[in-house]
């Protein structure tokens, strides 16, 4: 099958359990939960989205024909003096909607480290090394174990406790950007003081003014 990818690029891991991780991001394009159009934004389910993820215009972007022809463009970013520890980041849009078997054995055969963040409504294929499940309020959460559980807050529709009890070996919580996020910083602070399941994710990229 073929892919259709917003952007490839080289950087650090900026939220959850591997910030700080050395990462080549893959963002897919296209969303089930947001059509990714400003003028749909108030009516999709997910409506704080902080990613463009339309199209395929961005760097490196475009319709990749095989699973071995996206591999080999992510594996050429990973410029790292030392060629262990490779590490992809598949996100979008919802990756979900198009990650299969052929692709996650394409970064494998290249000794690539698979990680993905979901939101959750699509079953994760088998393989993926570390599955980061953000859920959205107002959909259907299918994807209920894996390894990181990164909810953004606060969410009227999906509140932390919700989720306590779910199989992931880690639960990050996430201040969600925008116009309120100093506040909503405040409020995710709080709450992980006086609940220490959940660690505090913050966006490292973006005050450190990388992708
Ligand atoms: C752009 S999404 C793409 C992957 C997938 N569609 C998802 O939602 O998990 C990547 C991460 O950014 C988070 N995110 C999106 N908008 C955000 C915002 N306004 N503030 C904080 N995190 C946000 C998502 O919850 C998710 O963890
Ligand atoms: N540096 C960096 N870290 C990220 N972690 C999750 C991201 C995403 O958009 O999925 C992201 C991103 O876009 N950039
Ligand atoms: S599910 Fe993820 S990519 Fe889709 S609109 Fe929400 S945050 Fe953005
Ligand atoms: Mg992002």
């Amino acid at each position: 099958m073929s892919y259709a990818v917003k952007e490839i690029f080289l950087t650090l891991q900026g939220e959850g359990a591997h910030a700080g991780r050395a990462s080549v991001f893959c963002r897919f394009a296209g969303c089930n939960l947001w059509s990714g159009r400003e003028a749909d934004r108030e009516a999709a389910t997910c409506k704080f989205c902080d990613t463009d993820f339309v199209g395929t215009d961005g760097t490196l972007g475009g319709r990749y024909a095989s699973a071995a022809e996206l591999a080999d463009t992510i594996a050429a970013q990973w410029t790292a003096a030392a060629d262990n520890n490779r590490y992809v980041v598949l996100t979008g849009g919802e990756p979900l909607l198009q990650v299969d078997a052929a692709l996650i054995d394409a970064l494998h055969a290249r000794g690539f480290e698979i990680g993905v963040e979901t939101n959750g409504t699509i079953a994760a294929p088998e393989g993926l090394d570390w599955i980061c499940v953000s859920p959205k309020g107002g959909s259907e959460l299918v994807q209920r174990r894996g390894h990181e559980l990164k909810l953004v807050y606060p969410q009227a529709l999906a509140a932390p406790e919700t989720f306590e009890d779910l199989a992931f070996e880690r639960f990050s919580l996430q201040p969600m950007d925008g116009p309120e996020v100093a506040q909503n910083t405040v409020r995710a602070i709080d709450y992980c003081l006086r609940h220490p399941q959940w660690r505090l994710s913050v966006q490292t990229h973006k005050s450190l003014g990388i992708r």
